[in-house]
């Protein structure tokens, strides 16, 4: 895209809406002018942010036992429609394929939402004994679901390009329940990684995933104070394997039917990386997941031109050796323009390089996310390149826990947590009734999060709504 069209400049981040949108605009993250509703086109820079999180997402799930692969798209009704509280939870969200080409077809395809019902069939038929456990697969796939709220490029699309599930098959309901943890710390590491801090709560009974015994999810305080769930994790107990008579032969010779987990993740992950790290000069990224870690930059005079171009590219095959992924700007663009282009992008590191820091054989190093200048010498440029990278994932994901917490607000009543929602997530106490907890919701006119998975308990309290004892303390807040 020509560099003219971008002049429009950046809205601040605190008008956190427009920023995002024009941000994914500027940023070549994602064209939202694709004619289907809730349907995006992935730039080819936002496509590598992807992949590099991807491929964070591939290598914890692949170093802990699971397996990549692959089901259909497609999913004939007679199967989507078996299990009751599944479909209940799906019927007004899923797509129907009911042609090829002029032919009717005799039983209607539904666009996979989420792929509990094309691979649980087949899950029968691979399942026989406790020996065949524990089985963890995983794809990473498009689904579709049809959602009705304001869609939004990363965060609620209609075709979610980038969903990660996992599927898994255990004989105990207890070793599903060891998968869930194993799956909540998988997750928390994936967005450590992405230098994401998460809240962790166990959903209300009334906001599990449809068919789950329970679900419990990791969320993201966005800039403007409303979560957006990053990630769940759902216990299935023997739900899906009765209604999919999924059975396995224990050790005594019985056949019992196996205990299910599924857990997600979607583009959401970047959504929340971008939301959080950016800043009014646009993307911040952990130099992880950067598309462009290092760019380089020759500070040209007449004199001396050419050392300085032939210093800049030394420099970047010495980097490239490294593993690192660098360009050089030898643009003819204005050093000030290259500096607004690089930043918008997030470029974590830049170095500049001019005639006198070739006499001192130093690089000026500035880093994207504090600002902060100072300068490498040119003859460990490797080690002194990697260690700003551990500088700055560090200083990420403290300044972004730090936030957090404050965004966190413990509330004595009511109004108190109406109040702070507006700015973040309260936490009151809560018996732990249905009624009760239904009660706040409609009196607050926001939803409880969840069940904090590390209690937050302030002792012994009384629940808002009954009066009753209770120990536990629930987050209340505004969701995307
Ligand atoms: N419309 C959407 N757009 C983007 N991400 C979504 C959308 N709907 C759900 N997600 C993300 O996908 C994750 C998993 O979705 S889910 O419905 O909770 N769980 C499942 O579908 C289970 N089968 C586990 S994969 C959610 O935690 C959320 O982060």
């Amino acid at each position: 895209m020509a560099e003219s069209e971008k002049e429009a400049a950046l809205p601040p981040k605190e008008a956190f809406s427009d920023w995002y949108n024009e941000l994914l605009w500027m940023a070549e993250i994602m064209d939202v002018r694709y004619p289907v509703k809730g349907l995006y086109v992935w730039y080819p820079f936002g496509f590598a942010i992807r992949r590099n999180t991807y491929s964070i997402i591939r290598e914890i799930l692949d170093n802990s036992g699971h397996q990549e692969t692959l089901f259909p798209l497609l999913i004939p009704e007679n199967e989507f429609m078996k299990e009751a509280e599944h479909i209940k939870g799906f019927e007004n969200e899923v797509y129907w394929v009911t042609h090829g080409g002029k032919d009717p077809l005799d039983i209607p395809l539904a666009l996979r939402p989420t792929s509990e019902t094309a691979i649980y069939p087949m899950y029968k038929k691979w399942v026989r004994s406790h020996a065949d456990f524990p089985l963890k697969l995983y794809q990473i796939v498009n689904t579709f679901r049809y959602e009705t709220k304001h869609t939004r490029p990363l965060i609620r699309l209609r075709e979610i390009t980038s969903f990660k599930e996992a599927h898994t098959v255990h004989a105990t309901w207890e070793d599903a329940e060891a998968q869930v943890k194993e799956a909540i710390g998988l997750y928390t590491e994936i967005y450590r990684r992405l230098a994401v801090p998460v809240l962790r709560s166990r959903r209300p009974d009334w906001d599990k995933f449809p068919g789950a015994d329970y679900t419990d999810a990791l969320d993201a305080v966005m800039p403007d104070g409303k979560t957006l769930q990053i990630g769940t994790v759902h216990h299935l107990g023997d739900n899906f394997a009765k209604t999919f008579d999924i059975k396995y032969e224990a050790p005594d010779g019985e056949q019992r039917y196996a205990h299910q987990t599924c857990y997600g993740i979607s583009e959401r992950s970047i959504a929340a990386t971008i939301s959080i790290h950016g800043d009014d000069k646009g993307l911040v990224l952990p130099p992880e997941i950067a598309p462009v870690q290092v760019v380089i930059i020759p500070i040209i005079f007449k004199k001396g031109a050419e050392e300085v171009f032939a210093a800049c590219k030394d420099v970047q095959e010495r980097l490239k050796k490294a593993g690192i992924r660098v360009e050089v700007d030898a643009s003819d663009l204005r050093p000030g323009a290259k500096y607004y282009k690089w930043e918008m992008k997030g470029v974590p590191l830049r170095l500049e390089i001019g005639p006198r820091d070739l006499q001192n054989n130093v690089a000026v190093a500035v880093r994207r996310d504090t600002g902060e200048k100072d300068q490498i010498t040119l003859l460990e440029i490797e080690a002194g390149v990697r260690l700003k990278f551990e500088a700055i994932q560090k200083s990420l994901y403290e300044k972004a826990g730090s936030e957090l917490e404050s965004r966190i607000f413990d509330c004595v009543d009511l109004d108190e947590v109406k109040e702070k929602i507006q700015e973040g997530v309260a936490t009151i106490p809560w018996c732990g009734k249905r009624e009760c907890g239904l009660a706040m919701e409609d009196h607050i006119g926001a939803g409880i999060l969840g069940i904090p998975l590390t209690p937050r308990s302030k002792g012994k309290e009384k629940c808002p709504a009954c009066g009753e004892e209770t120990e536990t303390r629930v987050y209340v807040a505004r969701t995307y």
